[in-house]
């Protein structure tokens, strides 16, 4: 430590890698707040968007006739139009939410990076970034879902950390982006050890001497409570303290409560499991069982979220998370209630089709990530020759590949 410096002089510069329903509405969110928070942060917030070509139909309010029906890019609508036309219809983004199509220049400068896609692109985007990040950048992962390669699974967040040599922590909660986005109220979990490096005396007139990410390499708490085998960069002292008061800021609304926890597996967890339980719920929605089959579903669904944590993440879970953040129970019952895996599902079954047609044909771009998070944690039980400790999960994946029916769960589950 040096008691030289002063108060910080720089700010941080926040990043939303995604654009898609949650992406958009949590790029919206923290646009408010950076605009709210200019001693923390930089006005602006970039927000990657996967570019493709969108048709305005002329009912729509942004139609321009000298265009007419010429396929425009979606970064240059929303950009001049400030609304996400094919993810987040209708609402309104302020106007400090800059759309970009380069990952790269997106990325370049930015402290604080926020990661919100479907999880099956997040190893193409880290492999396109790793060299354009600042070497102390810190992330949080909005992503629901899990990385698994063989018999080997890995948090979002934790694939982040290694991929990129950099802390991310992750932000999951009973969300429905467009309630969000229209400013109805719930509540969210932000998990987060912010590593020691990182949290300095500049508000006081103190810094430490990180300057411009010179200073020594320090050790972290990675996302399962381990000191870290690889060292980071601490943020800089002439940056504001990148600890849970400055995230709090950073995500914080009216309508969105942040509760900050330091569980990175349970609540990383929650949100990608869950899915697969949303899936059940739907499919015996949709064969005509009402709310007791779905309470029953949860219940069970729940259990095996619970095993599976003490099963292979045994070093952090926290069971307690479960129960008392909007990450466990509270995300349970809204994905089981009214969310996407939810709705197709059910759709999928009272159509009769395939819920991978259900996805082509009905989400417009959208994605459900239950199926890939199935296929992945079902395969990884496989390896692990564990299937039999999660009936329900196992069914879930033959009722995707057609070799189950909804009306066999109580049997198997019985079974
Ligand atoms: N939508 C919600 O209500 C909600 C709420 C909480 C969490 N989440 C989670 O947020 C994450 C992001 O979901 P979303 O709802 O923002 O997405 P989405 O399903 O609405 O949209 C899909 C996105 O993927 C992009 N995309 C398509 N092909 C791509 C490619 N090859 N590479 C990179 N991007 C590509 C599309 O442009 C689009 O932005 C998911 O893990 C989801 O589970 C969603
Ligand atoms: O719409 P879904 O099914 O992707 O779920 C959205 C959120 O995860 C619910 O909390």
């Amino acid at each position: 430590m040096t008691a030289s410096s002063v108060l910080p002089s720089r700010k941080h510069k926040v990043v939303v890698i995604g654009s898609g329903n949650w992406g958009t509405t949590v790029a919206k969110l923290v646009a408010e707040n950076t605009r709210g928070h200019p001693d923390l942060f930089e006005e602006n917030v970039q927000m990657w968007v996967y570019e493709e070509k969108v048709t305005l139909p002329k009912d729509s309010p942004h139609y321009d006739a000298s265009v007419g029906d010429e396929p425009q890019k979606l970064t240059a609508i929303i950009n001049k139009c400030h609304e996400n036309v094919k993810y987040l219809p209708k609402i309104a983004l302020p106007s400090n939410i800059v759309a970009n199509p380069s990952l790269q220049d997106t990325v370049k400068d930015a402290s604080i990076l926020i990661f919100n896609l479907p999880h099956e692109f997040i190893g193409n985007i880290c492999r396109q970034i790793k060299d354009h990040i600042l070497p102390y950048a810190r992330g949080i992962s909005c992503i629901k879902g899990v990385t698994v390669t063989d018999d080997n699974i890995e948090l979002i967040c934790e694939y982040i950390s290694e991929s990129l040599g950099i802390y991310c922590g992750a932000l999951s909660g009973a969300n429905i982006a467009t309630e969000i986005a229209n400013e109805e109220w719930c509540e969210t979990t932000i998990a987060y050890n912010t590593p020691a490096g990182d949290v300095h005396h500049a508000a006081n007139g103190v810094a430490n001497d990180s300057d411009n990410g010179a200073a020594a390499l320090t050790e972290y708490k990675d996302a399962r409570g381990r000191t870290s085998k690889n060292k980071l960069t601490p943020v800089p002292g002439d940056y504001p303290s990148l600890d849970h008061h400055v995230l709090q800021s950073l995500f914080h609304r009216p309508y969105f409560t942040v509760s900050m926890v330091s569980d990175v597996v349970g609540v990383s967890l929650g949100g990608a499991l869950k899915n697969i339980v949303a899936l059940a719920c739907g499919f015996v929605e949709g064969h005509g069982w009402n709310m007791t089959a779905k309470t029953a579903v949860m219940r069970r669904g729940m259990l095996e979220i619970i095993t599976f944590g003490r099963e292979f993440f045994p070093e952090t879970i926290e069971e307690k998370t479960f129960w008392e953040e909007s990450a466990g129970w509270g995300d349970m019952i809204v994905s089981c209630t009214s969310a996407r895996n939810w709705r197709y599902s059910k759709m999928a079954v009272e159509r009769g089709v395939s819920l991978e047609e259900i996805e082509k044909t009905e989400l417009n771009g959208q994605k459900l990530q239950g199926i890939s998070t199935t296929r992945e944690v079902c395969g990884f039980l496989r390896a692990k020759g564990v299937e039999s400790k999660y009936p329900l999960f196992m069914i879930v994946d033959r009722i995707l590949d057609g070799t189950v029916n909804v009306e066999d769960i109580p049997e198997l589950l019985r079974k």
